[in-house]
């Protein structure tokens, strides 16, 4: 596991942009495509546009395969639907064809939009192993990471997929990738930044606490793949 801290925004998204190039060229050199997750929230919305200011003519974007780690059930239209935030601050500006794009679609019932997602990912990885070259993700205050919250039965789940679950406290459905599918990735990167992330990354990354079911983010442990998490002063201000 690595942990970088950064004293900048600035740095932080310089330097994770320069990782998912990195990681992009030597998978698209090894297999000619790139398999990539991108996150929810807004956390991702300045990577983005880092990777588009500086990557947009430097990168072979059309070798790209893009998926979500996760998705709100909303009408894909609406402000909160990760979909249309990626396209809007990253997808779009990259004129990235909708073949290359894998939506959620959440004008399905959540279980159904979920096996619909993991059928998808079965299909385009064509039976070979479900293993993403780079899984980008963000936590939320609560340590939830993707839609993986605390205390919800999607943490129990062993199958690398895609599966639904209810968010009681949010009152609300989410889709999301479970954790065996995410530790399948050949790489895993966390964007966390912000004070208000403090307190959720040092219970994180205590190692005296073993409770995943209250600090989801702890279920990510790739099985092969590297970790890598990326933070700014803020948020790892409580880090011992
Ligand atoms: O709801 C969500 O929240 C987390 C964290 O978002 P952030 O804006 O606080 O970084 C995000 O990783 C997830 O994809 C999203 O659906």
């Amino acid at each position: 596991m690595n942990l970088l801290i950064y004293k900048t925004e600035q740095e932080l998204f310089g330097d994770l942009a320069a990782f998912i190039i990195a990681t992009g060229e030597k998978a698209i050199a090894e297999k000619d495509c790139f398999n990539l997750v991108l996150t929810g929230g807004n956390s991702p919305k300045k990577l983005h546009q880092k990777l588009v200011e500086e990557y947009k003519d430097k990168f072979d974007w059309s070798k790209v395969y893009f998926f979500f780690g996760d998705e709100r059930n909303v009408p894909p239209n609406h402000e909160n639907y990760n979909g249309l935030m990626a396209k809007t601050s990253l997808l779009e500006p990259l004129g990235i064809p909708d073949r290359q794009i894998f939506y959620v679609n959440t004008a399905l019932p959540p279980e159904q939009a979920a096996a619909a997602y993991d059928r998808a990912i079965n299909e385009h990885f064509n039976g070979s192993d479900l293993a993403f070259d780079l899984v980008l993700l963000g936590m939320g205050d609560d340590a939830h990471t993707a839609s993986l919250f605390p205390e919800t039965p999607i943490l129990a789940e062993q199958n690398p997929g895609v599966a639904s679950v209810f968010v009681e406290k949010l009152d609300t459905y989410r889709i999301s990738m479970t954790a065996p599918l995410i530790n399948k990735a050949a790489h895993v990167v966390f964007l966390v930044f912000g004070e208000s992330k403090a307190t959720a990354l040092s219970k994180v990354f205590d190692k005296e606490i073993e409770d995943t079911e209250t600090y989801p983010a702890k279920l990510i442990r790739p099985i092969n793949g590297s970790l890598t998490w990326y933070v700014d002063e803020a948020a790892a201000s409580l880090l011992e």
